[in-house]
């Protein structure tokens, strides 16, 4: 650890406030020459050319979203310098950036040179002489703290020593709703995991709080502009737990200044699909099992079946439909190994063949060159309509689940290997909404199925041959122009150009198109993927390059995972590299020793993954025994609310309570984390934090989930106070904890 100490000092304040005005009046600069060119676009009117209008308009949206990507560094443009030993001074910011005359004035922060910044240490500084952590206020510098790496070394006269003060302000900030990056305060062990290299799968684990959340951020931060050439046309996929955790998350991204990432849920994953349903953990697990994809292969194979030999009726002659002729066509068909509706063409042709061949037999005169009139006339025939569909049904995904669940006997034949309870359990009337579980097992279908494949594929080809135009014109247009700079490329050009259809970006694209593949992967609270939510993502990223952040000990769904090598060794075949980090950032020690006391006793065999907490809380752990709920968990709220001093309190509940204690609150409907207090369940709270966690019955709550992953979860998201409000005794583990304060034994004894 350096040397450190804190202190003001006003040359080295001036120093930094006078760099700081020269970076902010360079910005200026840049954004009023934005504006300028901008306003002579628009200016230039909607008169010409087609080609010229497409090209004014995808100018002004490239200057739209430089001057929008400038408004967005505002804040904390510049937090650190670095000197290094051979006199060079290396400011690092949210963006690179350079006077007029190219010479650079603040590094990227994920640029190669900014990497000591966050790398190096006293043991190993590489040629870091000084680190220095600017913390800044609108456009003012307000503090200065100095990692000394090499004091002899050390040129600046005036060195502030400092402690980790940068990162222990933003640890003991008040949380609003919504997560900040940490752009300024990323840790070593962490910037390796950010800038590891793109190719394979990297599985992060760490226990809570440890910011994996934040570190996958960053990762997708990181690549996109590390890798862009390779990663930008194909996209990244951010996969998280629940919209409400999305919405917590999205504002990180476009602070560092990328826009184009796809968020979804596994839930959301299929364009078309409201997966609005809910349904009990037993049956989610049923659906969750890879054995779905065998199940769903026979569902699709028991539509192509032998009708008993029979006679069909076109126009005035009889022919018969042949077992031989419908075995050999599927046969052609199913060799094909084209999905089930794309290897109905094949099968249909066959059959069609085969049909005119017994026509022309039969009806004297009929020749070769009247082939394609029978065809017609085959295919206008009711009889063969039907019995070419009773053959090889065309298929829709939807279609196929629904009848698989509604009709016991096509589950019974398709899924031989699921219980007769197992299969009584899934039953549901076809029009019931679909859940999250059904999710996965709709794209395997579809899959299999090839819905709209065809028409889709020769869309996508068109669109594909248009565009690869359309990128060389804009590659053209943005050299002439001098445009490039960075920060948009001709991709970015061209998918604005695009003269006919709607305008999309990449990203849009890719949530419209389930057979999309991305660049990169990154999965968040991946504890709780199902193997079948495994195997839909992996389609989506078939050259294998993805981020997996979660934590095993914080599996509460049935089908989630006990561990990585379990969920993961079969699909990845081994290949995948582990990354653990070990810093508790959010939760204070002593909640973290209650939370883990609990899981210990709760399952002795599973211990959680063990973390260092960044730092501790006086009173952190409370507990308060009440002789009612309702009104016990209301007298708690309101006194914790009173010290609230503007931060987040989360009151979480087991499900069962939630309803009931979300009226008492006042607090139903839409969860909305900037609201000052939120009433959640623990699956709810996945992923999220809050100064304060109101926790009603933890007893209830264990046992509620049948494994103790929810209540750890539930105890480990406040940053300042955990508060146990229980009319049951406590869960095992909590009796014996340090530091625990018991608040009286009735809901009118003090809270704090
Ligand atoms: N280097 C850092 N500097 C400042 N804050 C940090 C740093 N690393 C993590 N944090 C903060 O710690 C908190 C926890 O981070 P995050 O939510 O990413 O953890 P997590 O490992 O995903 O947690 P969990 O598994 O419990 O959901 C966040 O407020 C995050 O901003």
């Amino acid at each position: 650890m350096p040397d450190q100490s804190s202190s003001g000092s006003s040359v080295a304040h001036r120093v930094e406030q006078d760099h700081l005005d020269r970076v902010y009046e360079r910005l200026d600069d840049l954004r009023e020459h934005t504006r300028s060119r901008l306003t002579a676009v628009r200016r230039s009117g909607a008169t010409g050319s087609h080609q010229n209008r497409s090209e004014r308009d995808a100018f002004a949206t490239l200057y739209e979203d430089r001057l929008a990507q400038l408004d967005a560094v505002e804040e904390r443009l510049v937090f650190g310098r670095l000197d290094l030993t051979d006199g060079e001074r290396r400011y690092v910011g949210r963006i690179g950036l350079s006077d007029a005359e190219q010479v650079p004035m603040l590094t990227d922060w994920r640029a190669p040179a900014a990497r000591a910044f966050y790398q190096a240490t006293a043991a190993q500084p590489g040629d870091v002489v000084l680190r220095r952590h600017l913390q800044t206020r609108h456009r003012s510098v307000v503090g200065i703290e100095d990692d000394v790496l090499d004091l002899d070394a050390v040129q600046e006269a005036d060195v502030n020593l400092s402690g980790e003060g940068a990162l222990l302000a933003a640890l003991n900030a008040q949380r609003t709703g919504r997560m900040g990056d940490i752009v300024a305060t990323i840790q070593a062990e962490q910037d390796a995991v950010i800038r590891s290299e793109l190719d394979g799968v990297l599985i992060v684990e760490g226990g809570p709080g440890t910011g994996k959340t934040a570190v996958a951020l960053h990762r997708a931060a990181f690549l996109l502009y590390a890798h862009r050439e390779r990663i930008e046309r194909s996209g990244v996929l951010l996969v998280g737990p629940s919209r409400v955790f999305l919405r917590y998350i999205e504002k990180v991204l476009p602070a560092l200044g990328e826009t184009g990432v796809v968020a979804t849920t596994i839930a959301d994953l299929l364009p078309g699909v409201e997966a609005t349903g809910t349904e009990n953990d037993e049956v989610a697990e049923i659906k969750g099992r890879r054995q779905w994809t065998t199940i769903l292969a026979a569902a699709v194979r028991a539509r192509q079946r032998v009708l008993p030999e029979q006679d069909l009726v076109v126009g005035s002659v009889r022919l018969r439909l042949l077992e031989r002729d419908v075995r050999q066509a599927q046969e052609r068909a199913r060799r094909s190994r084209a999905p089930h509706n794309v290897a109905r063409v094949t099968f249909v042709r066959h059959m069609l063949n085969s049909l005119a061949e017994q026509y022309a037999e039969k009806v004297p005169g009929v020749g070769e060159d009247d082939r394609a009139d029978i065809i017609d006339e085959l295919r206008s025939s009711r009889d063969v309509r039907v019995a070419l569909n009773l053959c090889w049904m065309p298929l829709s995904a939807t279609g196929l689940l629904e009848d698989l669940y509604a009709k016991p006997h096509r589950l019974a034949e398709a899924a031989p290997r699921l219980s007769a309870r197992e299969r009584r359990a899934l039953y549901r009337d076809r029009g019931t909404p679909w859940t999250p579980a059904d999710v996965p097992l709709l794209d395997e279908a579809a899959e299999r199925i090839g819905e709209d494949d065809e028409a889709d594929q020769a869309r996508t080809r068109a669109d594909q041959t248009q565009r690869e135009a359309e990128i060389a014109y804009a590659r053209e247009m943005l050299q002439q122009s001098g445009a490039g700079d960075g920060l948009v490329d001709a991709e970015t050009v061209a998918g604005r150009f695009a003269a006919t259809g709607p305008r999309m970006t990449t990203a849009e694209r890719a949530m419209a198109d389930r057979s999309w593949t991305y660049g990169h992967v990154v999965v968040d609270e991946a504890q709780e993927l199902s193997p079948m939510a495994w195997h839909a993502l992996l389609r989506r990223n078939p050259t294998r390059s993805m981020t997996v952040v979660g934590d095993v000990s914080q599996t509460s769904s049935r089908s989630g995972a006990r561990s990585w090598s379990q969920m993961l060794e079969r699909p990845l075949r081994g290949r995948y590299r582990t990354s653990t980090l070990t810093v508790n950032y959010r939760t204070p020690a002593r909640v973290m020793d209650a939370a883990r006391a609990m899981m210990i006793a709760a399952d002795p065999e599973h211990p959680p993954t063990p973390v260092t907490s960044a730092r501790d809380v006086p009173d952190a752990v409370v507990t308060s025994a009440v002789p009612e709920l309702l009104q016990g968990v209301a007298g708690v709220v309101d006194r914790e609310r009173a010290h609230l001093d503007g931060g987040r309190m989360a009151v979480l509940v087991p499900p069962s309570l939630r309803a009931q204690i979300a009226q008492a609150l006042g607090s139903e409907g839409r969860v909305d984390l900037t609201r000052e207090v939120v009433v959640l369940d623990p699956t709810g709270s996945k992923g999220l934090e809050f100064d304060v966690v109101v926790l009603v019955e933890p007893a209830r709550m264990l046992a509620e989930a049948g494994r103790p992953g929810d209540l750890y979860v539930a105890m480990t998201r406040p940053t300042r106070r955990l508060h146990l409000v229980h009319t049951e005794p406590l869960p095992a583990g909590l009796e014996d904890v340090q530091h625990l304060r018991t608040i009286g034994t009735s809901a009118a004894s003090g809270a704090r």
